[in-house]
């Protein structure tokens, strides 16, 4: 019995993605298998959870488990589970609709992969998408699934071909679970299409794949019958009289079920690690980095947390997913778990299993449950002093690392305190002292030359805008190396972190600079002081009549002991927004009053020392005023920023210029 067939649409984003993945060259079709056992498990999972937490539920639990069908003759396969099984509305929302965020840039990149048959692109691709049940359609032509949500009487049923459409009828008469039926394409082994009606193949993929399955993965095998002689092969003379005796049928289970976090670490291997973490991540590249850990004594839990060797799509999107799985006693308890991790590591996945808790703990009661927050600590501390490692073993793996994960890494620095030492430590940034490599601050420190006493950085928005800013031009003079700042969050760490170790960190577009003392602000070397007083005295006029012809766009103009070679550059107080980062608030829509900085000027240059000339033959010329304009004007755009009223300033330009022909 069974209601109406409706056939739908895929959007056009899952449509696209669909037929990406029917016809993709990823090599390793064996893993939708996987895939469609993480789904049976985790369906399984959540029902025993749901049955503990409701014991109103009307569902069977006797005896969860899994099961593969196989039908040579038809060519079919069907994973079936007997778990939580999906509602009409899950079956339409989770598996109707594939599109998830990131979806048309992942479409868009993987069909220029595709396009450039660039396989191992392609594989990666589809590997950090994760395109979990739709992987099926690499190797079936025809899907069926059939599902009843536990304590639900009407089942669904959910067909398609993997093109344009699929179809949805409601079923009266559907067993609690899901089960997904394959009809397999034809077998084509230069395709790595193989016969998964075969249990041998089964078994194998199983095993590589899926043994730690907490639940039991069965089939049902056919031995021939025999008389226990051993005799295998025995068929020619075994029936005389014409009759095959039938075959015997055994329900066999392929997995070993052995949780693999409460093994010890010295028996699993690195490819169980590497299974484990494709299973709950749905990820199908391999690690980067895998913490096994465990604490013993009055609070006792163990994990096992992975880095991915990928940033997922949605890493800067908010309500992204997470990773970290919770298990009570091998219970599983919820995924996403948010409290046992801070935002900053979101992209770590894994499995953590407390002894002590409740199964009946909820997300709320985790935040304030003081055990959680001890495993947090140690987890964090644990994570991080991996990552630190990393940086001093392996400079491969750790540049992966931080071109990954670094930007998240560097929310960190705000919002974990505890832990900002140790940030500080594992951080890396582009500096002047290398155009490919980024550097260290450890490694900064180590090359800072005699007199420098500060780790000088600069923030913007490009690596070449900030090499080319008049405002690191005399430490490039001095060979002061100069860090590079270019992601968004740079601007807000570097507002609160004053130091590293020890070692003062100073804007280069910030404050006063002095470096022939090495020292920024008050400079309290004599010479240098008189030195000062005398060209100050010698410019005074100058700075203060520019004071007040530019007064709408500065708050004061004053000489320069940064600039070698440009005549002017802005800076801000010690205190100031920057340029940058003032845009940000903007494009977020906060409103903010306009930020006046300070012009300074490079007393040894010609176009200086000329405007004080002119000033003082006749402080009324209105070319003064044109020029004065156009040296904030230059000053501005050097840094890469934008001018107010660009007509104007190119019409003054232009007659600045016809006027000195
Ligand atoms: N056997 C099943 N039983 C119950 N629900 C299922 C089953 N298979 C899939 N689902 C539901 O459909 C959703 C989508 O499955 P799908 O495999 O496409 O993605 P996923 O497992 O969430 O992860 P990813 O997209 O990262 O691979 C699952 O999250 C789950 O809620």
């Amino acid at each position: 019995m069974s209601g109406r067939v409706e056939t739908h649409e895929f959007q056009a984003e899952s449509r696209q993605l669909l037929r990406l993945v029917v016809h993709s060259i990823y090599s390793n079709k064996d893993v939708f298998l996987r895939e469609l056992i993480s789904n049976a498990s985790d369906a399984l999972d959540k029902l025993r959870l749901e049955s503990l937490r409701d014991s109103g539920l009307e569902a069977d639990t006797s005896d969860l488990h899994i099961e593969l069908e196989t039908d040579a003759g038809a060519r079919t396969l069907t994973v079936r589970d007997n778990g939580i099984g999906m509602s009409y509305d899950e079956v339409t929302g989770l598996i109707g609709t594939i599109a998830k965020s990131g979806t048309a840039e992942f479409v868009r990149k993987l069909k220029e992969a595709n396009e450039n048959k660039d396989a191992a692109a392609s594989a990666d691709l589809i590997g950090s998408f994760g395109v979990g049940f739709y992987s099926t359609f690499m190797v079936a032509d025809k899907v069926t699934l059939v599902t009843r949500r536990a304590g639900e009487r009407q089942g669904t049923r959910w067909e398609s071909a993997g093109e344009g459409t699929y179809e949805l009828e409601t079923l009266d008469d559907a067993p609690q679970g899901t089960s997904v039926t394959l009809h397999l394409k034809p077998e084509d082994a230069e395709d790595h299409l193989f016969d998964y009606t075969d249990t041998n193949r089964l078994r194998q993929i199983v095993r590589k794949h899926s043994d730690f399955i907490p639940w039991p993965v069965r089939t049902t095998v056919e031995r021939p019958a025999s008389d226990g002689d051993g005799g295998g092969d025995g068929d020619a003379d075994g029936d005389a009289d014409g009759e095959n005796p039938a075959p015997e049928r055994t329900v066999e289970t392929l997995n070993s079920m052995k949780a693999l976090w409460a093994r010890s670490q010295d028996d699993i291997s690195e490819d169980e690690y590497k299974e484990f973490y494709k299973h709950i991540s749905h990820d199908w590249t391999d690690p980067l980095e895998t913490v096994h850990t465990r604490a013993e004594g009055t609070f006792e839990y163990q994990a096992v947390l992975f880095i991915p060797s990928h940033a997922p799509l949605d890493l800067y999107q908010q309500g992204g997913r997470r990773g970290v799985n919770l298990y009570v006693r091998r219970v599983f308890i919820m995924d996403d778990c948010t409290s046992l991790l801070p935002d900053y590591l979101r992209f770590v996945k894994g499995v953590v299993d407390a002894q002590d808790l409740s199964l009946n703990v909820s997300r709320e009661t985790l935040q304030q449950d003081r055990q959680i927050q001890l495993m947090h600590r140690r987890l964090v501390k644990k994570i991080l002093s991996t990552v630190k490692s990393l940086r001093t073993k392996d400079a491969e793996r750790y540049r992966t690392f931080w071109q990954e994960f670094g930007p998240a890494m560097k929310e960190g620095l705000l919002s974990d305190p505890d832990n900002r030492e140790t940030l500080l430590d594992i951080a890396s940034f582009p500096s002047t002292h290398d155009p490919d490599e980024q550097t260290g601050l450890r490694d900064y420190v180590s090359r800072m030359k005699d007199g420098q006493e500060h780790i000088y950085f600069l923030t913007g928005e490009s690596r070449t805008r900030l090499e080319n800013s008049p405002h690191i031009e005399a430490f490039q003079a001095k060979g002061y190396e100069v860090l590079l700042l270019t992601d968004p969050v740079d601007e807000v760490w570097v507002e609160q972190i004053r130091e590293f170790d020890g070692t003062p960190l100073q804007s280069i577009a910030k404050g006063q600079v002095d470096l022939d003392s090495g020292k920024t602000e008050e400079s309290d070397d004599e010479a240098g002081r008189e030195e000062e007083q005398r060209r100050e005295k010698e410019f005074a006029p100058l700075l203060g009549w520019l004071g007040t012809a530019l007064g709408e766009d500065v708050k004061d103009v004053r000489l320069s002991s940064r600039l070698t070679t440009s005549p002017a550059c802005i800076v801000g107080d010690a205190h100031d927004v920057t340029p940058n980062l003032e845009k940000m608030y903007r494009a977020m829509g906060q409103e903010l009053p306009r930020i006046k900085r300070i012009l300074e000027l490079n007393p040894g240059h010609p176009l200086t020392a000329g405007l004080k000339d002119a000033h003082a033959a006749n402080p009324e010329d209105p070319a003064l005023a044109e020029t004065a304009e156009l040296v904030y004007g230059m000053a501005l755009l050097a840094e890469g920023g934008e001018l107010s009223d660009p007509a104007r300033f190119a019409r003054t330009l232009a007659a600045r210029l016809a006027a000195g022909l």
